[in-house]
């Protein structure tokens, strides 16, 4: 079984994946990691992220960086934001993702292109998304517990500027693909958020069994 789990920044899709993959006993990857990774990798060569020549050099990163707690911070994010827009980068990554899509046994993994553009049969696709004002509150919740001074204004307007150029960039945007069910988390605890999402994949399997 393939699990497709896109939507925006904080909107709760890699809690939810991770508690999937537990649930159904399914391996997982967070494809925003390889991302950040060649965020990270363009920043430590000094490198130009809005050049794509630039970006494509970093996406032959050494996998140790994926476990680099560093990759996860609010720069490397916004900075992965604007290499992820460079089409050469994506399609350097795309391989990688579909091979661990299709793998025997199946997957899981999430990002902003999964549903879409990485494993468009997949068995069931969620779409989690949150409103921005309760995103940044999450994102900021987690920034301050790190130690970061950052304003509760100042991460939502990058939350903003982030839907903006991820939903805007011509390859690959983020956007719900037509057959994912849409999980508005913005109200729902963590765990009435999973539970939701396990009745939205055992409903989707189960209609892909009778079709
Ligand atoms: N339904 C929820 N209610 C409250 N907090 C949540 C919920 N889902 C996720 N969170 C918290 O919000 C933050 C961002 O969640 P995360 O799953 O990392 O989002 P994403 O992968 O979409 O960026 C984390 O601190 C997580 O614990
Ligand atoms: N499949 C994916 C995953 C991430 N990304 C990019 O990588 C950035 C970081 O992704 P992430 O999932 O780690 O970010 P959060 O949603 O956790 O904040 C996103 O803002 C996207 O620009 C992407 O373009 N495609």
């Amino acid at each position: 079984m393939i699990i497709a789990v896109d939507g925006p920044a904080a909107s709760g899709k890699g809690t939810i994946a991770r508690a999937l993959a537990h649930h159904y006993g399914l391996p997982h990857l967070d494809t925003g990691l390889l991302y950040r990774a060649v965020a990270a990798t363009v920043r430590n060569m000094h490198l130009d992220p809005t050049r794509e020549a630039d970006a494509v050099a970093a996406c032959s990163f050494d996998d140790s960086l994926l476990a680099d707690p560093a990759l996860r911070d609010d720069e490397t994010g916004k900075l992965a934001s604007v290499v992820s827009a460079h089409p050469l980068v994506r399609s350097a990554l795309l391989q990688r993702q579909k091979r661990f899509a299709q793998q025997p046994g199946g997957a899981i993994l999430d990002g902003r292109d999964i549903g879409t553009v990485i494993a468009p049969d997949a068995d069931a696709k969620l779409f989690v998304k949150a409103s921005p004002q309760v995103r940044a509150r999450r994102r900021h919740n987690e920034l301050a517990a790190n130690g970061s001074t950052a304003t509760f204004e100042q991460v939502l307007a990058d939350i903003r500027a982030r839907d903006e150029r991820d939903s805007g960039r011509t390859t690959a945007p983020l956007t719900q693909a037509a057959d994912a069910a849409a999980l508005d988390t913005s109200s729902l605890t963590i765990d009435a958020a999973v539970a939701r999402a396990i009745q939205f994949v055992d409903a989707q399997v189960a209609a892909k069994v009778r079709s």
